[in-house]
């Protein structure tokens, strides 16, 4: 199977979690544009869904597939978020952000009963660390983040975009940060968002109730315990 294949497959084990009239977070990324289509689909064929998106890029993709999106502040709670991840540990602990959209599915998480996770068996790591971890922060202080970093050891690169500094959706810019030394990531959580000018991290320690991973023979279901 492709990394592709894997990703739909996980997807659509995912979306069999979604019931009529529920309040739906939707991720951002490759594996979740599937996920996005499929409840596209379960729209188009009469399910009443709200859904609640964690990017600009998700949102007009939701439109596109005539889903009802409504903000954040809309609604009292999500039932059920699906979204994608960079990488996994056993402990369900997570790097997210590579697409730039860890704020807001952050955000969603946060204020999500259920979190799935859906993944190509590409993202199942030993350790997390070797995709750098994402962190956001406000363009005003992206200098004086990036040079405390580096003296922390955690060689900050810039993303760019274009030969351009990449800005989020929030207008922010993002540091990725080599963690895979790190062996304390709690620490390293709180360590990170001290710092002023520090909007948010990818790191997902504690948010995840189930993983879904794509793989020969059926998706695997992975719940925690
Ligand atoms: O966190 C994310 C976006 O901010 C994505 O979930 C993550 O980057 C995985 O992306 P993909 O499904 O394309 O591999």
């Amino acid at each position: 199977m492709t990394a592709d294949q894997e990703k739909k497959q996980a997807a659509l084990e995912a979306v069999k979690y979604i019931k009529n009239n529920m309040v739906v977070g939707l991720g951002t990324g490759s594996t979740a544009k599937h996920m996005i289509e499929a409840v596209g689909q379960m729209v188009a064929e009469g399910m009443n869904l709200t859904c609640v998106p964690s990017s600009d890029a998700t949102e007009k993709l939701a439109k596109e597939l005539g889903i009802k999106i409504v903000e954040l502040h809309e609604v009292d709670h999500i039932d059920v978020t699906i979204d994608g991840a960079d990488e996994f540990d056993g402990d369900f602990q997570l790097i997210k952000g590579g697409g730039g959209a860890l704020l807001r599915e952050k955000i969603l998480a946060w204020n999500t009963k259920f979190n799935i996770i859906i993944a190509d068996s590409s993202k199942d790591v030993k350790k997390l660390g070797a995709f750098k971890l994402p962190v956001e922060v406000i363009p005003f202080a992206t200098k004086q983040i990036k040079t405390y970093l580096e003296a922390e050891g955690l060689k900050p690169v810039q993303r760019m975009k274009e030969g351009n500094e990449y800005r989020t959706d929030e207008n922010n810019n993002i540091l990725d940060i080599d963690i895979f030394e790190v062996e304390d990531l709690q620490e390293l959580e709180i360590k990170l968002l001290k710092i002023p000018g520090v909007v948010e991290t990818g790191l997902f320690l504690d948010s995840t109730s189930l993983i879904i991973v794509g793989k020969e023979g059926g998706p695997e279901v992975k719940e925690r315990s």
